[in-house]
Protein backbone atom coordinates (compact mmCIF):
# COMPACT_ATOMS: atom_id res chain seq x y z
CA UNK A 1 0.00 0.00 0.00
CA UNK A 2 1.04 3.27 -0.50
CA UNK A 3 2.27 5.55 2.04
CA UNK A 4 0.27 8.61 3.04
CA UNK A 5 1.74 12.09 2.89
CA UNK A 6 1.72 14.47 5.81
CA UNK A 7 -0.12 17.76 5.55
CA UNK A 8 3.54 18.89 5.33
CA UNK A 9 4.64 17.21 2.24
CA UNK A 10 0.89 17.36 0.73
CA UNK A 11 1.32 21.40 1.00
CA UNK A 12 4.71 21.05 -0.74
CA UNK A 13 3.33 19.57 -3.54
CA UNK A 14 0.93 21.49 -4.21
CA UNK A 15 3.24 24.28 -4.04
CA UNK A 16 4.59 23.07 -7.80
CA UNK A 17 1.67 22.55 -8.94
CA UNK A 18 -0.40 25.80 -9.13
CA UNK A 19 -3.92 24.76 -10.42
CA UNK A 20 -3.84 22.31 -7.79
CA UNK A 21 -5.81 22.43 -4.36
CA UNK A 22 -6.18 20.02 -1.48
CA UNK A 23 -5.08 18.92 1.45
CA UNK A 24 -4.32 15.16 2.43
CA UNK A 25 -7.88 13.81 1.98
CA UNK A 26 -7.63 14.82 -1.77
CA UNK A 27 -5.88 17.61 -4.12
CA UNK A 28 -8.10 18.46 -7.49
CA UNK A 29 -8.39 21.09 -9.90
CA UNK A 30 -10.78 22.67 -12.55
CA UNK A 31 -9.68 22.95 -16.37
CA UNK A 32 -12.26 24.45 -18.47
CA UNK A 33 -11.76 23.36 -22.42
CA UNK A 34 -12.69 25.20 -25.98
CA UNK A 35 -16.10 23.06 -26.03
CA UNK A 36 -17.86 19.38 -24.93
CA UNK A 37 -16.15 17.25 -27.36
CA UNK A 38 -12.76 19.08 -26.59
CA UNK A 39 -13.26 18.12 -22.60
CA UNK A 40 -14.79 14.95 -23.31
CA UNK A 41 -11.20 14.17 -25.60
CA UNK A 42 -9.58 15.11 -22.70
CA UNK A 43 -11.62 12.97 -20.22
CA UNK A 44 -10.55 9.88 -22.77
CA UNK A 45 -6.62 10.72 -22.65
CA UNK A 46 -7.22 11.00 -19.40
CA UNK A 47 -8.75 7.63 -19.19
CA UNK A 48 -6.14 6.33 -20.96
CA UNK A 49 -3.01 7.27 -18.56
CA UNK A 50 -5.21 6.10 -15.43
CA UNK A 51 -5.04 2.55 -16.92
CA UNK A 52 -1.41 2.87 -17.21
CA UNK A 53 -0.79 3.89 -13.93
CA UNK A 54 -3.42 1.61 -12.42
CA UNK A 55 -5.14 4.95 -10.88
CA UNK A 56 -8.20 6.32 -11.68
CA UNK A 57 -9.01 9.93 -10.99
CA UNK A 58 -12.78 11.23 -9.89
CA UNK A 59 -13.84 12.89 -12.54
CA UNK A 60 -16.93 15.78 -12.92
CA UNK A 61 -17.80 16.60 -16.30
CA UNK A 62 -20.07 20.05 -16.64
CA UNK A 63 -20.63 21.39 -19.94
CA UNK A 64 -17.14 22.01 -21.09
CA UNK A 65 -15.14 22.17 -17.47
CA UNK A 66 -14.06 19.41 -15.70
CA UNK A 67 -13.38 18.86 -12.31
CA UNK A 68 -10.63 16.26 -10.97
CA UNK A 69 -10.29 14.71 -7.93
CA UNK A 70 -7.00 12.14 -6.92
CA UNK A 71 -6.92 10.53 -3.67
CA UNK A 72 -5.78 7.14 -3.24
CA UNK A 73 -8.60 5.15 -2.06
CA UNK A 74 -7.26 1.91 -0.87
CA UNK A 75 -4.67 4.14 1.38
CA UNK A 76 -7.24 6.66 2.24
CA UNK A 77 -6.26 9.54 1.52
CA UNK A 78 -3.53 11.45 -0.69
CA UNK A 79 -0.08 9.81 -1.96
CA UNK A 80 2.59 10.06 -4.31
CA UNK A 81 0.60 8.30 -6.81
CA UNK A 82 -2.04 10.95 -6.87
CA UNK A 83 1.02 13.59 -7.71
CA UNK A 84 1.91 11.42 -10.07
CA UNK A 85 -1.40 11.50 -11.77
CA UNK A 86 -1.84 15.37 -11.69
CA UNK A 87 1.20 15.99 -13.09
CA UNK A 88 0.21 13.90 -16.06
CA UNK A 89 -3.77 15.39 -16.17
CA UNK A 90 -1.81 18.80 -16.38
CA UNK A 91 0.07 17.86 -19.18
CA UNK A 92 -2.95 16.69 -21.14
CA UNK A 93 -4.81 19.65 -20.22
CA UNK A 94 -1.50 21.98 -21.43
CA UNK A 95 -1.89 19.90 -24.35
CA UNK A 96 -5.55 20.47 -25.35
CA UNK A 97 -5.94 24.08 -24.27
C1 LIG B 1 -6.88 -3.25 -8.03
C2 LIG B 1 -6.47 -1.85 -8.38
O1 LIG B 1 -5.08 -1.70 -8.32
C3 LIG B 1 -7.08 -0.84 -7.42
O2 LIG B 1 -8.46 -1.03 -7.25
C4 LIG B 1 -6.77 0.58 -7.80
C5 LIG B 1 -7.43 1.09 -9.06
N1 LIG B 1 -7.39 2.55 -9.12
C6 LIG B 1 -7.34 3.29 -8.03
N2 LIG B 1 -7.43 4.62 -8.09
C7 LIG B 1 -7.43 5.38 -7.00
N3 LIG B 1 -7.52 6.70 -7.11
N4 LIG B 1 -7.30 4.83 -5.78
C8 LIG B 1 -7.19 3.50 -5.61
O3 LIG B 1 -7.08 3.04 -4.46
C9 LIG B 1 -7.20 2.68 -6.76
N5 LIG B 1 -7.06 1.39 -6.66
Amino acid sequence: MADLLTADAVREELGRLPDWSGDPTGIGRTAQLGSFPAAIAVVDRVAAVAEELDHHPDIDIRWRTLTFRCVTHSAGGVTHRDFELARRIDDIVRSAA
